[in-house]
């Protein structure tokens, strides 16, 4: 069996490295130029009538990739887009690749193109869609999340080919246009195509961001997401609310005492059975969180607000990374423009989802939060129609960090960034990890370029110069370094 032999990890950059570095340092305006064409392309996911939009970008991505040499074939996902029950079909997803030789190991990268909805409105300092540099950030929708890190890979690998360098891997892409609505789609596309998988042996995600604004980071676990709709109707169209205001009973009020009865204000869900599922916290687990660096201040300062609701570190990751977590994210249906507007919506849904850890269940999840919502309804005596649903199921994932691709990429990292990862979990979700391991039986791992103050979903979504132009150096530093510890002169076996 193969074992490292760790005293051969250098973090000075070879020849071959150091070339490449030169290469990406010299072309940072091209660079930066074709994140600001791919963030033009306003492949917003979650809105039906921008689905076009991410099938523009999936094909711009598709020729950067015939560019650099690949094949790309754009297969169509069969099923329809179920969550809005419309004649709405899902944007092609790319799987491409570049070199088949068996003598290499062949890594496979995944990310996606679409985005999250934004609007100047919302309170972005510049338009979302016009990638702007302030100060070394890069602003716009999809910066960080998650265009900046596929394009940072594009552009390693170009790297090699532009400099005529062997490329020391054969490499595949998988790029999707629905990860933020949930990946729909993605399961089948993968069980339909397990051939393209059968000789990779690594799959890099690049989805998420590191836990502090400087510091780099590898990610072994995410969590999943179960998100709902919870629909009140209570008349057939909106009403006068001085017409009929007093004589009916409003789906807002039956809606705000549903979602009020899911949290309690020190962030604990309230659904009878969700936290019966939940992993234990072992010894060794808790041993992993005390190296990491996590800066109280830093991360408050981040987001702008005054104190979280753990006070130590350890509170914090837990509550982050494996425990399960409830949010309300908005109400469809209920006025939200400036002014008011003296309306009674007639049709309300609420929307929340709860993030899942090891080893709670999604069926199980479903019918417990459906029965709690029922029993708050019926106690409220409200002739009105209530419907919930179940609108995403993300399994949460965990690694072996044992993995040789995490040795890789930790040297990589101490070649770029003259220091070692924190190794951390993620809060967030990224479905496909978990498909991918299911599915595909091969070792996934997440290598984020961004920084803990990219803000994305959020406002003001930005990725700085600095980690673009050094995700590509990394990426390009991991290709090799999967290259040299696959030749054997790193590895040393067991007698
Ligand atoms: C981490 C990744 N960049 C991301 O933002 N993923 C989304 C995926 C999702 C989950 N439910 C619906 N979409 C997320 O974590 O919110
Ligand atoms: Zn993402
Ligand atoms: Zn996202």
């Amino acid at each position: 069996m193969p074992l490292l032999d760790v005293s051969k990890s250098s973090s000075h950059p070879s020849d071959d490295e150091q070339k490449i570095f030169q290469y990406i340092d010299h072309h940072q305006d091209t660079f930066v130029q074709s994140l600001s064409e791919w963030v033009a392309v306003e492949s917003d996911s979650i809105q039906p009538h921008l689905r076009g939009n991410i099938t523009e970008m999936v094909k711009i991505a598709a020729n950067s990739l015939q560019a650099l040499g690949a094949t790309v074939e754009l297969k169509n996902v069969s099923s329809q887009d179920e969550p809005y029950g419309q004649n709405l079909s899902l944007p092609p997803v790319i799987l491409a690749e570049l070199g088949k030789d068996t003598a290499k190991p062949t890594v496979c990268f995944y990310g996606h193109l679409d985005v999250m909805p934004a609007k100047k409105e919302d309170g972005w300092k510049t338009d979302p869609y016009t990638l702007t540099e302030m100060d070394g950030k890069l602003y716009g929708r999809g910066a960080t999340d998650n265009k900046g890190p596929v394009l940072a890979w594009i552009n390693a690998v170009g790297t090699f080919i532009a400099l005529n360098m062997t490329l020391p891997v054969n490499v595949k892409f998988l790029l999707e246009g629905m990860e933020e609505a949930g990946s729909h789609g993605l399961e089948d596309l993968l069980k339909e195509n397990e051939g393209f998988f059968s000789d990779v042996m690594y799959i890099v995600i690049s989805d998420n961001i590191w836990l502090s604004n400087k510091k780099p980071a590898l990610t072994y676990g995410t969590r999943g997401n179960a998100a709902f709709f919870v629909e009140v109707e209570c008349c057939k169209k909106d009403l006068h609310s001085g017409s009929f205001g007093g004589i009916i009973h409003e789906a807002m009020f039956d809606l705000v005492a549903l979602l009020d009865s899911l949290v309690d204000s020190s962030g604990r869900i309230l659904i009878p059975g969700i936290y019966d599922d939940v992993a234990n916290v072992t010894n060794e687990e808790m041993k992993l969180y005390a190296p990491i660096d996590f800066n109280f201040e830093e991360h408050k300062a981040n987001i702008g607000v005054k104190e979280f609701l753990y006070k130590t570190k350890e509170d914090i990751l837990l509550n982050l990374w494996r425990n399960p977590s409830l949010s309300i994210h908005g109400i469809e249906g209920a006025f939200s423009e400036p002014g008011i507007k003296t309306v009674i919506p007639s049709k309300v849904i609420g929307k929340f989802s709860i993030r899942q850890v090891p080893n709670m269940n999604l069926p199980t999840v479903e019918s417990q939060v459906k029965e709690h919502l029922k029993r708050v309804f019926s106690k409220r005596n409200s002739p009105n129609k209530l419907t919930v649903s179940m609108q995403v199921a993300a399994k949460p994932w965990i690694a072996n960090i044992k993995n040789l691709q995490y040795e890789a990429a930790r040297r990589a990292i101490k070649t770029v960034f003259q220091q070692d990862p924190d190794m951390i979990r993620d809060g967030s979700t990224i479905p496909v990890a978990r498909m991918f391991e299911d599915i595909t039986k091969k070792s996934v791992m997440m290598f984020p370029i961004g920084a803990a103050d990219d803000g994305e979903h959020s406002q003001n979504e930005k990725i700085n110069r600095l980690n673009y132009i050094n995700g590509a150096k990394v990426f390009a530093s991991f290709l090799l370094e999967i290259s040299k510890l696959h030749s054997g002169s790193n590895l040393m076996t067991t007698s």
